[in-house]
C-alpha cells in the first residue's frame, strides 16, 4: 500500500471512530439528518438505529428489552433512560445504540445526586420505621411477628396472596448497615426479568411479558423526573396540547397517599415523559390489567417510591397494564382501547 493510501486508510478509520463516539448522543431526527451527510454515516447510523432498538434500557437492566414493531417504521421511542426516580435536573441527552456494551456512566445512581439530593433523600429518623436497621442478614419478619429485620414490617397485600389497591410496603435503605445484596431491598436491583415493548395501532408502545410471571412478582419501578406540584401542573397542560394535535404520548403520573381520614397527605408526581425507564410504555386497563402498584418506603429516605407487582399469573407474551385511575373529567379525552369488558371509553383524566 503506497504511502499516500495508507494516510488516507487512517484518516477515514478516525472518522469511522469518532462518528461511533458521538452519533450515540443525538436525537432520532438528528441522527437521520446525519446519516443522509455520507455512506460511512449512514452505515454508522443504522447500527446504531437497531442497537437501540434491541434494548430500550441501554444494558441498564440485567436483560436487553426489545422493541417491536410491526405496525410502522419507526423502530424505538426515544428518551432518557434512568433505572429508578431522580430529583435533580437530568442530563439533556445520553448516548444511546453505542457499541460500547456497557452504560457509560450510570448518571442517575443513588450515590451521584449531590448534596442537594441528599438532603431530599434522607430525613431526621426519629421514629423506628426510618432509622434503618444493624441486621447483619435481613430476614423477613417471622410468622410471630417479631425476630425479623425491622425494615420489612409491611408487605403488601399482592405478596401475602391478597387485595389490589395502592398498597405500601417497607425495605432496607440509605440508613441501614446492611448492603444493596440484602434480602430485605427487592425492588432496589431494577428489571430483572424478560420483558418486550410492542407498538399497537391504537395504543401506541405498550410494554409485554416476555416469559411467564407468576403472581406476587416484582416487575418494576415507575421511573422518572419527580416535580412539584407546579411544574406538573404546567407540563400536563402544555402535554395535553401536544396530544390534541399530535399522537403524543405524555407518562406523567400523579399518587395521592392518603390518611386514613380520607385526605390527601403526599402527593407525588413523577414524569416518565422525557426521563423515564420501561414503566413508562405501561398502558392503562380499566379492568386494573395485571399489575398492583405498591408504595415503597425504604428505610431513610423520605419519598416513596412506586413499584409494579404481578397482580395474578401473567403468561408469556400477555401485555402488561394497570389502571391509571378513576376520574374522567377533562372534555375530549383520550378514546381507550384497552379491550376489558368493562371499558369506559375514555382514558381517566384528572385536573391536576
Ligand atoms: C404512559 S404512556 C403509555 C405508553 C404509550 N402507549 C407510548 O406509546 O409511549 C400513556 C399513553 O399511552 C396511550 N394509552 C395508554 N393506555 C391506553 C389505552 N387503554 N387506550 C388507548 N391509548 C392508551 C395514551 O396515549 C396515553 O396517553
Amino acid at each position: 500500500m503506497s504511502r499516500e493510501a495508507k494516510k488516507t486508510c487512517s484518516t477515514q478509520q478516525l472518522f469511522f471512530e469518532c462518528a461511533e463516539l458521538f452519533l450515540p448522543w443525538l436525537s432520532p431526527s438528528d441522527l437521520a439528518s446525519a446519516s443522509s451527510a455520507c455512506k460511512t454515516l449512514h452505515c454508522i447510523s443504522k447500527s446504531i438505529t437497531t442497537r437501540r432498538a434491541s434494548d430500550a434500557s441501554r444494558n441498564f437492566e440485567k436483560h436487553p428489552i426489545p422493541f417491536i414493531n410491526t405496525i410502522d417504521s419507526q423502530p424505538y421511542s426515544y428518551f432518557i433512560y434512568t433505572p429508578s426516580q431522580i430529583l435533580c435536573s437530568p442530563p439533556l441527552s445520553q448516548p444511546w445504540g453505542s457499541n460500547l456494551q456497557k452504560p457509560i456512566s450510570n448518571l442517575f445512581s443513588s450515590t451521584n445526586f449531590g448534596p442537594y439530593m441528599t438532603s431530599l433523600l434522607f430525613i431526621s429518623a426519629t421514629d423506628e420505621s426510618t432509622s434503618g436497621c444493624v441486621c447483619k442478614s435481613c430476614s423477613e419478619e417471622e410468622d410471630d411477628g417479631e425476630n425479623g429485620c425491622p425494615c420489612s414490617r409491611f408487605k403488601p397485600k399482592v405478596l401475602l396472596g391478597l387485595g389490589q389497591d395502592l398498597e405500601m410496603m417497607t425495605e432496607c435503605g440509605p440508613s441501614c448497615d446492611c448492603g444493596v445484596d440484602c434480602g430485605n431491598r427487592l425492588t432496589q436491583r431494577g428489571v430483572s426479568i424478560r420483558l418486550k415493548i410492542f407498538k399497537d395501532e391504537r395504543k401506541g408502545w405498550g410494554l409485554y411479558a416476555a416469559q411467564f410471571l407468576p403472581r406476587g412478582e416484582f416487575i418494576c419501578e415507575y421511573a422518572g423526573e419527580l416535580l412539584t406540584t407546579q411544574e406538573a401542573r404546567k407540563r400536563q397542560k402544555k402535554y395535553d396540547e401536544l396530544a390534541l394535535n399530535s399522537r403524543f404520548s405524555a407518562a406523567l403520573l400523579v399518587v395521592r397517599e392518603h390518611l386514613p381520614s380520607g385526605k390527601a397527605c403526599l402527593r407525588i408526581n413523577i414524569d416518565a415523559t422525557r426521563v423515564g425507564n420501561i414503566a413508562r410504555f405501561i398502558n392503562h386497563s380499566c379492568d386494573g390489567g395485571n399489575l398492583t402498584t405498591v408504595l415503597v418506603r425504604n428505610s431513610g429516605a423520605l419519598l416513596p417510591r412506586l413499584c409494579f407487582f404481578a397482580s395474578r399469573d401473567i403468561v408469556e407474551g400477555e401485555e402488561l397494564a394497570f389502571s391509571y385511575g378513576e376520574v374522567r373529567i377533562k372534555q375530549n379525552g383520550l378514546q381507550c382501547f384497552c379491550g376489558s369488558s368493562g371499558c369506559l371509553g375514555a382514558l381517566p383524566s384528572e385536573q391536576t
